[in-house]
């Protein structure tokens, strides 16, 4: 099958409101669709069933999947295409916008507040923002914005998400939750925000390499006791669209009789790159004091239980395998609104304009793919 029968299949199922995934894994040439052949909707309570997954930021809530046993699996192969990105195109400040501000930079100063006078050490908050589309009638102006985030996000996860009865998610996620293939475990730990400067170098400072640090301290320790050898890399700079993060990558052979895919996704998830430090404080204090439901933004997804090289084979599939993502540079897509989610790090040294600005940034960043 080729890239344009893939699309097609594609279109026709979002015409019948059936469900599906495609994605693209960062830096290959292959898209992958997952097309369920029914419109149910199947939820996995103990992340043992292959399919699928895209589970919530809130982990009281129900993971949804659409199992390989149901669904149809295609793989094309996806020519890479270079494009020049567009500078985002940071709006003027509308009057909507002031009170988005001012309530973001309320939210951010009690984070602060909080971290000064507790135990919470970091909490990652965030904001959405709605922008008015073109309605997409059509799977063909779908796939369109598809391609767009294709070629704008070469090193990210990008994928669109449907079920007809929970919406269409679109996203480019820079950063992998963890990869199991039998024993070989690969995660990373990513945090900071720059705009991508001339040179493709950025200079970190002090409150964003320590805001990075936790979150490798963070899987050190949750890792240590299942990973007997844990590789950690020196941190780089890591660029997904335009913008640079300081990234680690993490990993090394698991004993997979302490910990299995379920267990590793109880440990990791949500990570202090989207929640915070100690985690239940910091997420306690996300869905008290955010002014919205996260809802998939910040949970994670991708292939579960189903090995890569056996794709096509819908028998097969090895409990010792998973590929994930967590949700990120994403939005919602509700007929002519697309919904874009957008957060930060906050530690004791953030400044809450600062914070401000780095969501500014990074809606303007997906936002470039809506015009
Ligand atoms: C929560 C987000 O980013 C996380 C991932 C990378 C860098 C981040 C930061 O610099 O704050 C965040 O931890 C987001 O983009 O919505």
């Amino acid at each position: 099958m080729d890239l344009d029968s893939l699309y097609a299949v594609i279109q026709k199922h979002y015409a019948d409101e059936l469900p599906f995934a495609i994605y693209r894994k960062p830096n290959k040439n292959e898209i992958r669709g997952v097309l369920q052949q029914d419109d149910k909707l199947y939820i996995t309570s103990d992340f043992k069933e292959s399919g699928f997954v895209f589970a919530p930021f809130d982990t009281e809530l129900n993971a949804l999947i659409f199992p390989v046993s149901k669904s149809e699996l295609l793989t094309v192969s996806y020519p890479k295409k270079e494009e020049e990105i567009p500078e985002p195109k940071v709006s003027k400040l509308t009057p909507e916008n002031e009170i988005l501000k001012s309530d973001h930079l309320k939210l951010v100063l009690k984070g602060i507040e909080n971290i000064e006078s507790n135990t919470l050490k970091k909490v990652v908050l965030s904001r959405r923002e709605e922008v008015k589309i073109q309605p997409l009638n059509s799977g063909k102006e779908l796939l369109i914005m598809y391609e767009r985030l294709l070629v704008s996000y070469p090193s990210a996860f990008v994928y669109c998400w449907y079920h007809p009865s929970v919406g269409l998610w679109m996203g480019a996620s820079p950063e992998s939750l963890f990869s199991l293939e039998n024993k070989t475990f690969r995660t990373m730990a990513l945090a900071g925000t720059h705009k991508e400067d001339i040179n493709g170098k950025a200079m970190w400072t002090e409150k964003e390499k320590e805001e990075q640090m936790m979150v490798t301290s963070f899987l050190e320790k949750a890792l240590e006791k299942v990973v007997p050898i844990l590789m950690i890399s020196k941190p780089t700079t890591y660029k997904a669209g335009n913008i640079m993060h300081i990234k680690t990558d993490v990993g090394g052979t698991i004993n997979t009789r302490l910990c299995d895919i379920p267990c590793l996704i109880k440990k990791l998830h949500p990570t202090p790159a989207v929640c915070g430090l100690p985690t239940d404080e910091a997420k306690q204090f996300i869905l008290e004091n955010e002014f919205y439901d996260r809802e998939f933004y910040t949970g994670f997804l991708g292939e579960l239980n189903y090995l890569d090289t056996t794709f096509t084979d819908k028998e097969k599939t090895d409990n010792s395998y998973a590929d994930l993502y967590v949700n990120l540079r994403c939005m919602k897509i509700n007929k002519g609104i697309a919904t874009l989610y957008v957060g930060g790090g906050i530690t004791k040294d953030s400044n809450p304009e600062d914070e401000w600005n780095e969501t500014v940034h990074k809606a303007g960043t997906i936002m470039q793919i809506l015009s």
